[in-house]
């Protein structure tokens, strides 16, 4: 049997014996994949050990995993407990000084090491870092602007510690991967003047993923992928896709930037990036290892 040919459920049932699932991985072994863990699909305790339990797999056959995760629903329920309000401009949090201090905390303090601990109770070795860690991620102020429709004068919009990133260092991932370790990375950058920068984790994820021009940038969050206006899957988008779905009111909230963190990620040299439901046992390992893969594969157009 080739790759091929193993479908979904033959898959589910060699992944209890690692031996006879071996062949099916070693077609990547040493590649370097992105694992985007959102905050919403973190949400189920056992759903989250498995993941750390895949994230582990993955080494243990040869792969590289970097993880990059999220926690947006976390942040929201820390602001919540301390009464401070917290709003969205296209999805992005506006953070003002008292927020990116919550926010720091509870990526890099909680999250980070949660996960950490996680990833090395199922035996592997993983290390908790932010972007400010080994100059991983220099971030500038995210700018946006917005025309107004009435006077169709372009106005800037303040978003505070909102950042973008600017300039990502992979010395410390080589550094880790080189070692057998496998990075957990919260999304925080460092600006020039020392400030700290809150960033979407998709966003890092996706620079992430291009510097290192990994193979496979996974982005799990919680729907099984991008549906089209009836709810159902839709398996491959090229980027033309990707746009008229915008521009048809198909793809909203969201699911915006992590299509166009795809884009991005593709051009700037990963082989395909994938949205999947991070919330399915084994979900990594199905998109990986199974020939159609479970979620919405996204690519450029052949030019
Ligand atoms: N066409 C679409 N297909 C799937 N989900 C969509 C679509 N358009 C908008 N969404 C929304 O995007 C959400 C995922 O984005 P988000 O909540 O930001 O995820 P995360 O917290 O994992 O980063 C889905 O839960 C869904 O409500
Ligand atoms: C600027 C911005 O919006 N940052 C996000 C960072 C966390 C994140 O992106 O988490 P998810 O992947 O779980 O949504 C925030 O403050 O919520």
């Amino acid at each position: 049997m080739t790759a091929a040919d193993i479908s979904r459920a033959e898959w589910l049932a060699k992944a209890s014996t690692l031996s006879e699932a071996l062949p099916y991985m070693r077609r990547y072994a040493g590649k370097t994949f992105v694992v985007k863990y959102g905050g919403h699909a973190m949400g189920d305790e056992t759903v989250a050990e498995l993941f750390a339990r895949n994230i582990v797999l993955l080494r243990q056959v040869g792969i590289n995993p970097v993880v990059v995760h999220g926690g947006g629903p976390q942040i929201g329920a820390m602001l919540a407990r301390l009464k401070i309000k917290s709003e969205f401009i296209d999805g992005l949090r506006v953070t003002d000084r008292e927020t990116v201090e919550i926010v720091e905390m509870v990526l890099s303090g909680a999250i980070n090491k949660q996960l950490t601990a996680m990833v090395n109770g199922a035996g592997g070795v993983a290390v908790g870092l932010s972007g400010k860690d080994g100059g991983l991620i220099r971030a500038e102020k995210l700018t946006r602007t917005r025309r107004d429709p009435e006077s169709n004068i372009e106005k800037v919009l303040d978003l505070g510690f909102v950042g973008e990133p600017k300039v990502i260092d992979v010395s410390i991932i080589r550094a880790l991967e080189k070692s057998g370790i496998i990075p957990i990375i919260a999304p925080i950058g460092l600006g020039p003047n020392g400030e700290t920068f809150n960033i979407n984790a998709d966003t890092v994820a996706g620079a992430v993923a291009a510097a290192l021009k990994a193979t496979r940038l996974l982005l799990l969050t919680d729907v099984s992928g991008v549906k089209d206006k009836a709810g159902d899957l839709m398996p491959e988008l090229t980027d033309g896709d990707v746009r008229r779905l915008i521009a048809d009111g198909t793809i909203t909230g969201g699911m915006i930037p992590k299509v166009e963190t795809c884009l991005e990620a593709v051009d700037g040299g990963v082989e395909a990036a994938v949205i999947l439901d991070g919330r399915v046992p084994n979900s990594v390992l199905l998109e990986i290892f199974t020939e159609h893969g479970v979620g919405t594969l996204i690519r450029r157009e052949a030019a």
